[in-house]
């Protein structure tokens, strides 16, 4: 099977601060997984060293089958779709949403200098259009609601055709059904054949579209459990994450917590 991930002993450390302790975690082509965990359980960190955007401190980490440390990351980050609210928030608010997408190709916010192809324009609007956002691409970023935003970034990072795509809290600040046309965009998105490998970042359950197939559990930086999903979210590993009591359900691919 070939590694899409892997993560040797990682730990990531700021100041006196231990963010991340000796995380161990592959991935490999064919499977989907949701990285689980309160606030600040380090999720976003260890999606940004899987986006080839953060070094660890210590430990070995292979991104498609590239060292990171060794690889020059301006080749490695082109093959890997990273949709995150600290990107979306480097959008300047005149860009259009079709520019937004775009300039993907070119690892930069917004059309600048590049010139375009027919053929990156026409892939632009498809994709727009596949998550139903066509009618939005001359629209400007600033005029456009968090949903419309969320497809529009969604967009952006499915435009270079990535390998794996990363998605940190894609569903965040979604009205309910905003939420499941998101949700339901991407379980058609992995559904697909040829689909790139998909890392998914949330706090809450009802946000993991059908068809995810592992999980990662974190809490304070720490491994509380990895592997197939049904085997993560039960009541038991969800509490000890969480730290609180919690019933999980389970209906029609589509999960559930509450108190317990
Ligand atoms: N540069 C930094 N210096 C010090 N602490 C940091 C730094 N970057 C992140 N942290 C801390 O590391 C921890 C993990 O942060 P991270 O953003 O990865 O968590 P998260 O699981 O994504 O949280 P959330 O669900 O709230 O987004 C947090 O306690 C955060 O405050």
């Amino acid at each position: 099977m070939t590694s899409v991930l892997r993560f040797d002993d990682v730990s990531l450390h700021r100041g006196t601060t231990q963010i991340l302790s000796h995380v161990d975690w592959h991935v490999d082509e064919g499977q989907h997984w949701v990285l689980v965990g309160p606030n600040g359980a380090g999720k976003t960190t260890i999606s940004r060293i899987a986006a080839a955007r953060l070094f660890p401190s210590a430990g070995a980490v292979d991104i498609l089958g590239e060292r990171l440390g060794r690889v020059d990351v301006a080749e490695l980050r082109p093959r890997i779709g990273l949709a995150s609210a600290a990107l979306a928030g480097r959008v300047l608010g005149g860009e259009t949403a079709l520019s937004v997408v775009l300039s993907a190709s070119y690892g930069s916010i917004g059309v600048w200098r590049e010139e375009y192809d027919d053929f990156d324009v026409e892939r632009a609007r498809a994709l727009l259009t596949a998550l139903d956002a066509g009618h939005l691409a001359e629209r400007t970023w600033a005029n456009l609601s968090s949903g419309e935003r969320k497809r529009i970034e969604l967009a952006r990072a499915l435009m270079p055709d990535p390998e794996l795509l990363i998605l940190d809290e894609p569903a965040s600040g979604l009205d309910l059904a905003g939420r499941e046309q998101l949700l339901a965009a991407l379980a058609e998105i992995l559904a697909a054949p040829g689909a790139p490998s998909m890392l998914l970042v949330t706090h809450h359950l009802e946000e993991i579209p059908v068809g995810f197939t592992h999980g990662l559990a974190l809490r304070g930086g720490r491994t509380v459990a990895a592997g197939p999903l049904d085997a993560v979210l039960t009541g038991e590993v969800v509490t000890a994450t969480f730290g609180l009591p919690l019933e999980i359900t389970k209906d029609r691919g589509r999960y559930t917590a509450r108190g317990a």
